[in-house]
C-alpha cells in the first residue's frame, strides 16, 4: 500500500490564523500511536485543531477506522493521548460519553433496539436520564428532525439511509461536543448523503469526519491526509484534496493490492 509515498508531513496552503491554538484547542492528539498483531497501525499522530469541521482523508488500510475508535476512546492507545474539550477520552469514559459521539459506516453495528424510539432513548439513559426524561428528550429529538411519527417505527422496516438517520438522531440527542464520522456516508446515494450532511451541519456539533472519499470533505475547514498510519500532510480542502486525488489516481494506475504489511 502506497509504499512509494515518501512525503514528510507538510502544510498544503495556508491554514487560517486562529484555527490553531496549542493552549486551548478542543481537539488535541499528541503522539498518538496504536499497535495490533505486533504491528504499528498508527504512529506519532499529533493534531491540534479548533476548526468546526475537521476532515481526515486516507485510502483503504491507512488507519482511518482505528483513528476514529481511538478518538472516541474505544481503543487504548499504545502511546500518546486524545484529549477532546479537555477530556482524556480513554482515561475518563464517563466524561467521554458526554463529550464525544461517533457514527459508523454500518448502522447495523450501531443499532441494538427494535424501535427508533428505544434506540434514541438508550443513549440518553446511558447519560443518566430517567426513563421519563429519556422519553421526553427522544420525542423532542424526533420533532427536531421532523420525524415525530418514527417513535414506534420498527428499525427493520427502514431503508439504509433512514437507519443512518436513526443513528445520527440517537447520537445527536446526547448533544456531543464532537461528532466523529467514520465514513458514515459510504454506499449512500447523493440525495441521502446531502440530506444527512445538512442535518449534521445544523447540529452545532464540531465534526471530525474521516473518509477515503474527497467529495465527503470538500466543505471542511481543515484537512489532514492519513497514509500508512501517519499524517503526511495538512491544509485546506482546495489545496489538499486535488493533491490527494492526483496521488490516488497515480496509485490506481499501479498495482499495490498484493502488498501485505509485514
Ligand atoms: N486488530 C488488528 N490486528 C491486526 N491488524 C489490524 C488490526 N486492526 C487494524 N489492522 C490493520 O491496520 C491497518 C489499518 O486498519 P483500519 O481499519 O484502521 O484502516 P482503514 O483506513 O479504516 O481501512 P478501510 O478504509 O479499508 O476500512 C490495516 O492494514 C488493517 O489490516
Amino acid at each position: 500500500m502506497g509504499r512509494s509515498l515518501v512525503y514528510k508531513r507538510r502544510r498544503c496552503g495556508r491554514v487560517a490564523e486562529g484555527e490553531t491554538n496549542l493552549a486551548e484547542d478542543p481537539v488535541r492528539l499528541d503522539g498518538l500511536g496504536y499497535e495490533a498483531g505486533g504491528q504499528a497501525i498508527l504512529s506519532g499522530i499529533t493534531l491540534h485543531s479548533g476548526a468546526q469541521k475537521i476532515g481526515v482523508v486516507g485510502r483503504n488500510g491507512s488507519g482511518k477506522s482505528t483513528l476514529s475508535r481511538l478518538m472516541a476512546g474505544l481503543l487504548k492507545p499504545a502511546s500518546g493521548t486524545v484529549r477532546i474539550e479537555g477530556v482524556d477520552v480513554y482515561a475518563d469514559r464517563r466524561a467521554a460519553l458526554r463529550t464525544v459521539g461517533i457514527l459508523f459506516q454500518n448502522p447495523e453495528h450501531q443499532i441494538i433496539f427494535p424501535t427508533v424510539g428505544e434506540e434514541i432513548a438508550f443513549g440518553l439513559r446511558q447519560l443518566g436520564a430517567t426513563a421519563a426524561e429519556a422519553q421526553e428528550q427522544t420525542r423532542a429529538t424526533l420533532l427536531r428532525f421532523d420525524r415525530a411519527h418514527w417513535l414506534d417505527a420498527p428499525v427493520s422496516a427502514l431503508s439504509q439511509g433512514q437507519k443512518h438517520l436513526v443513528c445520527m438522531m440517537a447520537v445527536l440527542a446526547m448533544q456531543p461536543r464532537l461528532l466523529i464520522l467514520d465514513e458514515p456516508f459510504a454506499g449512500l446515494d447523493i440525495p441521502t448523503k446531502r440530506q444527512l450532511a445538512r442535518h449534521l451541519d445544523r447540529s452545532g456539533a464540531r465534526l471530525f469526519h474521516i473518509s477515503h472519499d474527497p467529495a465527503d470533505l470538500a466543505g471542511y475547514d481543515q484537512l489532514y491526509w492519513l497514509e500508512q498510519g501517519r499524517i503526511i500532510a495538512e491544509g485546506p480542502p482546495a489545496v489538499l484534496l486535488p493533491e490527494f486525488t492526483a496521488e490516488m489516481m497515480r496509485l490506481g494506475d499501479q498495482d499495490d493490492l498484493a502488498d501485505i504489511s509485514a
